[in-house]
């Protein structure tokens, strides 16, 4: 058996963080070496597995990095991100970053990280949600330049504590799509009043918060008399938390680089 992965967890305490304590406790790959939160996260000192729902971990709840570890899976909010790539740096550690609402700036330092670690950053770890983005590219492909036209939104809908809308995986889907239109695409965010005719080069995002949803993307392709719905939706947490963990597998050997789930995956 192979020595198992010694892992981080970047915002062990928030929804996202628990489900990643409870599925690398479950695997055998990985050993927890650090549950981190912030220091007056309110968990502070409290054993990660109790916090995740299962046995105890004999690991509290910390806010300082340890300093043996192979790698960081971060699903924290954008505030903690520069301290959290700075301490990988540090520590010359591979790192998987899944928090959404990053600022250009962060985006940049990430990309300027990867030229010293390997990264992957994605805002969509699930499975699902990639190979619907490489389905989404290709009905796209076909669709573009058809006669009578085709109107692209794109719907999401999540809980209603989710802080960035609309999410990172909304606005990635309107890149990919994007990538495939003419140039000059719109991103039209909601809308109000007197808009006047849909215009042809816009993609139009819809963010829906309601209860306790984990994640659904609808994206429409409407056309004059038919329309195409693809729908990708999560029935729980676990679709990310198993991806991250995936990621951070792939990651051990890689070169300095920045990553995503496609290369993750195969899809690229
Ligand atoms: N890429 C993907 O597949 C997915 C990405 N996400 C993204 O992951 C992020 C987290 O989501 P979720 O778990 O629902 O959010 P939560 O708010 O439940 O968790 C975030 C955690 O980070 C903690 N935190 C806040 N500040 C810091 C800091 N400076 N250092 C370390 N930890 C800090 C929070 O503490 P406190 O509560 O005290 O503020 C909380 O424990 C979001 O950006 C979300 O969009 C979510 C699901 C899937
Ligand atoms: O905050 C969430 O919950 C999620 N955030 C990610 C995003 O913004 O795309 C991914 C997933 O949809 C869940």
């Amino acid at each position: 058996m192979n020595t198992p992965i010694q892992l981080a967890v970047h915002g062990a305490a928030g929804r996202m963080g628990r489900r990643v304590v409870a599925l690398a406790a479950a695997d055998p790959d990985f050993q927890i070496a650090a549950a981190i939160d912030h220091a007056d996260n309110p968990h502070q000192g409290e054993d990660a597995g109790s916090l995740a729902g299962i046995n105890p971990l004999n690991q509290t709840l910390v806010s300082q990095w340890p300093t043996a570890i192979d790698a960081v899976v971060d699903f924290s909010l954008p505030q903690a991100i520069d301290d959290c790539i700075a301490k990988c740096l540090f520590a010359k550690v591979p790192l998987v970053v899944a928090t959404t609402g990053l600022s250009d700036s962060q985006k940049s330092s990430l990309a300027k990280a990867a030229e010293s670690l390997p990264i992957v950053w994605a805002p969509s770890m699930s499975m699902a949600v990639n190979l619907s983005m490489k389905v989404a590219q290709q009905i796209t492909e076909k669709m573009a330049g058809i006669a009578g036209g085709v109107d692209i939104e794109i719907i999401e809908r999540h809980h209603r504590y989710k802080a960035d809308a609309p999410s990172g995986t909304a606005l990635k889907f309107g890149e990919l799509i994007a990538e495939k239109l003419a140039d000059g695409t719109k991103h039209v965010h909601g809308r109000e009043g007197h808009t006047g005719e849909r215009t042809q080069n816009e993609i139009g995002y819809h963010a829906v918060r309601v209860g306790d949803n984990p994640g659904e993307h609808t994206i429409v392709f409407g056309m004059l008399g038919e329309k195409i719905e693809l729908n990708v939706a999560a029935s729980n947490r676990d679709c990310y938390a198993s991806g991250a963990l995936a990621a951070a597998k792939w990651l051990q050997g890689k070169g300095n680089g920045l990553y995503n789930m496609f290369d993750v995956l195969g899809l690229s």
